[in-house]
């Protein structure tokens, strides 16, 4: 008996909500979520960075110690790879949910359909739905289209392939007075990419799509359809909306990154919000690093005042996101002198 409850709390964790028959109730009011949600129209007090601009680089490193997140322009993909993987998210999205069913993340998996991890230690439902892609998404696309699945496998693995770049030369810039990008040795980063899905949601009158939380990579690089529902936690201002602009993309960073700064560059909090009657989607491309690789501060010329002694002990991508299962501050458990 304690087996099967166990199994269905770990199911309800990794299942979506029934959005279609929950939309289809009256509306009513979440126990959990009591008008948080508003969030203060400062969008445009976020960095947005050229590029191409003579002085990327310092640019970047001071949208990094300033909100650990900000707007790049000029980046080089175009716009028909972002919209053509939006399609193709869709298509995938827009199956009934038996279907998607099929490609469901199975327990210590990282790539499927599912809820975001996260949600196995929160009380809240989050009203979203999420596909995990690392690499070649060919298993669980063969799955729900056994004979149309080309198309999405090629859009997502040429999506990874230039976002991937993207990552490596942005965290590059930020890092030249680090040494450049740290040394991966044979294993190379780990990459994965995250379709994010938030239907229009009706039947509650407030409700979060993802509840806030740290991305565990070095950096992150989000993209998001022209509804709006990124929020950024600011130290003054509180929630601030980070409004989707055409073309531009937003890049955040994660726990490795601020371990690596040590602690200069903050971890971005941040928390996506739905549309009562439109459909959100996301597509967050995680860059970090490999597995087994022990990450620590680098502590150089550029640290300089509070930042001089090491803030964190070492610890390798693995044993952290172990932590970070089971606490979502898992930064708190390394951090020295705690
Ligand atoms: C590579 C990954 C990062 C992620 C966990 C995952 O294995 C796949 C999903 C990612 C995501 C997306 C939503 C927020 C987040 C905290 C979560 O629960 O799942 C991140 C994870 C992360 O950054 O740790
Ligand atoms: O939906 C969004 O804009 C944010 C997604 C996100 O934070 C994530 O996938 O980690
Ligand atoms: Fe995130």
């Amino acid at each position: 008996m304690a087996e099967v409850s166990q199994a269905s709390v770990h199911l309800r964790h990794r299942i979506p909500p029934d959005f279609y028959s929950l939309n289809s109730q009256k509306p009513f009011d979440s126990p959990h979520v009591s008008s948080f949600l508003g969030s203060e129209d400062v969008q445009n007090s976020l960095p947005v960075i050229d590029l191409n601009s003579p002085t990327v680089e310092d640019s970047l490193v001071r949208a990094c110690e300033l909100s650990g997140m900000f707007v790049v322009t000029n980046h080089g993909i175009p716009l028909g790879v972002l919209v053509g993987a939006e399609v193709e998210a869709l298509r995938f999205f827009s199956l009934p949910r038996e279907e998607k069913m099929k490609a469901l993340r199975t327990p210590g998996e990282t790539a499927g359909y599912g809820m975001a991890p996260l949600a196995a230690i929160l009380d809240e439902t989050m009203w979203h739905e999420g596909l995990t892609i690392t690499g070649s998404p060919i298993e669980h696309a063969k799955q729900v289209w056994p004979h149309e699945y080309m198309r999405f496998c090629e859009m997502m693995e040429d999506y990874q392939k230039r976002m991937k770049s993207l990552s490596e030369k942005i965290l590059g810039l930020v890092l030249k007075n680090y040494g450049g990008l740290p040394p991966f040795h044979e294993s190379g980063p780990s990459t994965a990419l995250q379709l994010n899905s938030y239907p229009a949601c009706q039947c509650l009158n407030e409700m979060i799509g993802l509840a806030p939380h740290t991305d565990t990579s070095y950096i992150t690089i989000v993209h998001q359809n022209d509804v709006t529902g990124l929020q950024l936690f600011h130290e003054q201002h509180g929630w601030i909306s980070v409004a989707p602009k055409t073309g531009s993309l937003v890049v955040n960073v994660g726990d490795m990154l601020h371990i690596v700064s040590n602690a200069r560059f903050p971890s971005a909090l941040h928390r996506a919000a739905v549309s009562r009657v439109q459909h959100r989607l996301s597509f967050a491309y995680f860059y970090g690093p490999p597995a087994d690789f022990e990450v620590s501060p680098i502590i150089n010329a550029c640290s300089s005042g509070p930042h001089q002694e090491a803030r964190f002990r070492p610890v390798t991508k693995r044993e952290f996101v172990r932590m970070k299962a089971k606490n979502v501050h898992a930064l708190s458990l390394i951090r020295k002198g705690k």
